[in-house]
């Protein structure tokens, strides 16, 4: 019997969604990958679907807004009081994505310097990782390299899909805001990050940030499973020519038998 909750309808994912910025975007293509797909169609995704959870980690400097966000999206509530995270704190959403369900557990982990030594122990085993930044506080955009060098540390680098997020987007002006946004883009880019601005206060952006995230962290995880599986094949045929001296090898794949 599963005990995991059923996925609420507002939260089945169809088509993948937008990037925020095609300047500073992990993908900007408009449809799954083909593969994914065709896996998803034939109920091939292994551990996706399963038991297989995404850990996402949402670091950043204290009082950005680390826990007003995901508070927002995963139980639609905003408190203008700050309360101070203290070392880590998670939250589970499940979604459904091309028929399949896939769970994101975000860790909201702490800015302050000194329940940072706690939270760092909880960085291993990410898949996302989610700097965030106050779009009013340029400086806050300067600690994200750091955030970052700490995150990865715990990360392989290789294996790691990074956001970059600007929050408290309605207390900045349009004139500030662009300024800002800049500066982000352009870390985004060196940094190989996915960017976007929103607000926690309002919403805006809330919601299609995370359905961005959920769709490409399950594509990743889709295509480790396939990858895995082919591996898996007992299809590589070897040739032995016996009237030369050289021995040489075709492969040749069986045709897909995924699921065994
Ligand atoms: N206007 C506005 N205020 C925000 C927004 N997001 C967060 N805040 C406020 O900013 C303060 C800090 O928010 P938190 O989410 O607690 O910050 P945090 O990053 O989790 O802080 P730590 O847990 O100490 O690392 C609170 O007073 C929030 O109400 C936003 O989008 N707009
Ligand atoms: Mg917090």
């Amino acid at each position: 019997m599963s005990v995991l909750p059923p996925v609420r309808r507002d939260h089945v994912i169809a088509q993948l969604p937008q990037c925020y910025s095609k300047k500073a975007a992990v993908q900007t293509k408009d449809e799954f990958n083909f593969k994914v797909k065709t896996a998803c169609q034939e109920q091939c995704t292994g551990t996706v679907g399963r038991f297989k959870i995404a850990k996402v980690i949402v670091v950043g400097d204290l009082a950005v807004g680390k826990t007003c966000l995901i508070n927002r999206f995963c139980k639609d509530a905003f408190d203008k009081n700050y309360k101070a995270t203290i070392g880590v704190d998670f939250e589970m959403e499940r979604f459904e994505v091309l028929g399949v369900p896939f769970s994101l557990q975000l860790w909201d982990t702490a800015g302050q310097e000194r329940f940072k030594c706690i939270a760092s122990t909880y960085y291993r085993g990410a898949q996302t990782i989610i700097i965030v930044f106050d779009v009013n506080d340029v400086a806050s955009l300067g600690h994200a390299r750091q955030w970052l060098e700490d995150a990865l540390k715990e990360n392989d680098p290789t294996n790691v899909q990074l956001f970059l997020v600007g929050t408290k987007k309605d207390l900045s002006s349009p004139a500030q805001y662009s300024q800002i946004e800049q500066e982000a883009i352009k870390l985004a880019e060196e940094i190989k990050a996915e960017y976007w601005a929103l607000s926690s206060l309002t919403g805006e952006n809330v919601r299609a940030f995370f359905f961005r995230v959920a769709p490409l962290a399950f594509e990743v995880n889709v295509l480790a499973e396939i990858e895995k599986s082919g591996s898996r094949h007992i299809g590589d045929v070897i040739k032995i020519n016996s009237n030369s001296n050289s021995l040489y090898a075709t492969t040749k794949k069986k045709q897909s038998t995924c699921c065994q």
